[in-house]
């Protein structure tokens, strides 16, 4: 199976490191920039509680030199998504999964306009990375996981050969058979996370503690709930507070991506996260003050610039 990774960076790098350390799969990493370069020369290595250095890797950043693909796994930032989509077409063949595993549900609609949809599968990543220096992920905490499925529930072939090539890796990987519910119970918890954390500025310690923000948190991911449920997805009513009980059991210094992000002066993921909250509630009739709040009060950092 050959397996493309257009974007190879926290996400990408990560669980594509582990690919090529399984051996089952022929991986070949879409990057670029110094990134790009450190990978061809020294390899991708992991730091963290997995350690690993794979050296001698496919690494391109132009797909149309990668001789087609049976899967690309899409892992850049959702800002980057469109033209990824468009860089990947080359590589797409009527054989060919495209499975997205960026944040948040909006992603699916994305290339849902671009592929057949007997072409998509959906997918979700769990796992705290970033690239510490070119060439170099560093992951913090123990979590890893990735989960993909069908969204008709069957499981095929493909994904039992794409499931098979990630066990061989250590990667603890999932074959699902409601793959979409999966994608917004991890949306549920991220806008939890990435809302509170980057506007509050705090880890999730202090903020779970709190009376005050624990009933912000909350509340954010009840409107999360609500918005999933106009859509038809099969959350229950009350899931909100399981996914408190997740936020109560993860380290006191877990922090999300996007409050990195915000730390660090990049750009953010918020359209897609809070704002994808504010848009889908919107199509539905579903108020979100408190997504819409979020989505303001970082409207001025979203295209990055001083933290
Ligand atoms: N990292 C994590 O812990 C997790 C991340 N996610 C989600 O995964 C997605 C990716 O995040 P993450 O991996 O952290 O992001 P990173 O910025 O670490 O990695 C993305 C990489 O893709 C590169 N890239 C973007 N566009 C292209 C392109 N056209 N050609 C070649 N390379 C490209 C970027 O380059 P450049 O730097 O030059 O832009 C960067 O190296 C996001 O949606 C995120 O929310 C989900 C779960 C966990
Ligand atoms: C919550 C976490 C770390 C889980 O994968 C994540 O996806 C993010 O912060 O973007």
């Amino acid at each position: 199976m050959r397996i493309a990774i257009m974007g190879s960076g926290g996400l990408g790098g990560f669980f594509g490191a582990r690919l090529v350390r399984g051996g089952a799969a022929d991986v070949h990493f879409i990057a670029r920039g110094q990134h790009l370069e450190a990978m061809r020369r020294n390899g991708l290595r992991i730091e963290g509680p997995e350690p690993l250095h794979v050296t001698g890797l496919n690494v391109t950043a132009d797909p149309r030199e990668i001789d087609g693909a049976d899967v690309v796994m899409l892992c850049v930032k959702l800002w980057d998504t469109e033209a990824a989509i468009d860089q990947i077409r080359p590589l797409v063949g009527p054989q060919t999964t495209v499975i997205s595993f960026q944040n948040g549900v909006l992603k699916d609609q994305y290339l849902r306009s671009a592929f057949p949809a007997q072409q998509l599968m959906g997918g979700v990543g769990y796992v705290a990375t970033t690239i510490a220096a070119p060439g170099v992920i560093a992951q913090t905490g123990p979590m890893q996981r990735l989960l993909f499925g069908e969204f008709d529930g069957s499981r095929s072939a493909r994904g039992e050969a794409l499931l098979a090539a990630c066990l061989a890796g250590g990667i603890k990987a999932e074959l699902s058979t409601a793959i979409l519910r999966e994608i917004w119970q991890k949306y549920v918890f991220l806008v939890g996370l990435s809302g509170t954390t980057t506007t509050i500025r705090k880890p999730i310690g202090p903020i779970r503690s709190d009376p005050q923000t624990r009933a912000f948190l909350l509340d954010v991911m009840r409107e999360v709930v609500a918005v999933g449920r106009a859509h038809g997805v099969a959350l229950p009513e009350d899931y909100a507070q399981v996914r408190l009980q997740l936020a109560d059991d993860v380290s006191p210094d877990m922090t999300s991506s996007m409050h990195h992000d915000l730390q660090r002066g990049n750009r953010l993921e918020v359209r897609w996260l809070a704002g994808g909250v504010v848009e889908l509630g919107a199509a539905k009739g579903v108020p979100t003050p408190l997504n819409r709040a979020i989505a303001d009060i970082l409207a001025l950092h979203a295209e990055g610039g001083t933290p």
